[in-house]
């Protein structure tokens, strides 16, 4: 069974269509690099694949996604989205907010710990008591990922959360979501850095003008295809024994 599956989903907002006929399979245990230009519609693809909205075409784990409940599906779906505007809330509460689906009236023994355990993981701990409102973009973005991990899901949906992210913390994340989807489970990321997604995922899947133009290995990354989806030419060359994309600012 495909744990996210999309058939020919079209989607818009208001009236105009974003996503066209777009199909989607992602399997268990992949890392799955969503790129494309700004306003492909890799954001509009993620909300409908995070259940934000409800389209019956998108399935999870072989059920249509509307046919969840909200508590049902925030035990199987944890979503990082682009901009969170940030509150008063506290670090350590935020997190624990990721624990909901699990709690009672009360957070459990487990809950604490497993709230812990990812602001450490994310080498967060020690903001752990610092209101939302006082963190530094990278810091922000580092409790939005550890919410949703918190949250134990099957299938991480994060949105872009290399941005704002110094180097050393780019490749933590990574290492994060590679980890994740090695111990069986799957994660979708949306990216922009496409050497940084080279270095991480498994398979590539470009977005242009609301539909997928190509989705595939490391062998799909051809200078064509960056002069197809993003218009810049571009040299493949090999580092290490892994293909990295340089601009061909020359020609
Ligand atoms: N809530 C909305 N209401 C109306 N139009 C929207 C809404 N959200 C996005 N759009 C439009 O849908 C199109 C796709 O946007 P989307 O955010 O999915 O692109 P994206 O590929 O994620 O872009 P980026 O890389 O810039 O984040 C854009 O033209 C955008 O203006």
């Amino acid at each position: 069974m495909k744990v996210l599956k999309v058939k020919n989903l079209n989607f818009g907002y208001n009236g105009s269509q974003i996503l066209h006929n777009v199909s989607l399979e992602v399997e268990r245990g992949e890392l799955v690099a969503i790129l494309g230009p700004n306003g492909a519609g890799k954001s509009t693809l993620m909300k409908c694949l995070a259940g934000v909205f409800k389209c019956k075409r998108v399935e999870v784990f072989g059920k249509p996604i509307n046919e969840y409940s909200r508590e049902e599906l925030a035990k199987i779906i944890g979503y990082v989205p682009q901009a969170i505007v940030p509150g008063f809330m506290r670090v350590f509460d935020t997190v624990l907010l990721g624990r909901r689906p699990y709690m009672g009236l009360r957070p459990s023994k487990k809950d604490i710990e497993a709230v812990k355990a990812t602001l450490k993981m994310l080498k967060i701990d020690h903001l752990a008591m610092k209101p939302l409102n006082r963190l530094s973009g990278g810091e922000l973005q580092k409790v939005n990922i550890a919410r949703a991990l918190a949250q134990e899901p099957e299938i991480l949906l994060m949105d872009e959360p290399t941005n704002n992210l110094d180097l050393r913390s780019q490749v933590e994340v990574m290492k994060i979501a590679r980890e994740f989807a090695d111990s069986g489970k799957t994660a979708v990321i949306i990216m922009h850095d496409v050497n940084l997604a080279l270095r991480f995922a498994d398979r590539f899947v470009f977005m242009k003008g609301g539909k997928i133009i190509k989705d595939g290995g490391r062998d799909v990354l051809t200078p064509e295809l960056f002069e197809e989806v993003y218009g810049v030419r571009s040299v493949i060359a090999e580092v290490q024994g892994a293909p990295v994309v340089i601009l061909d600012l020359e020609s």
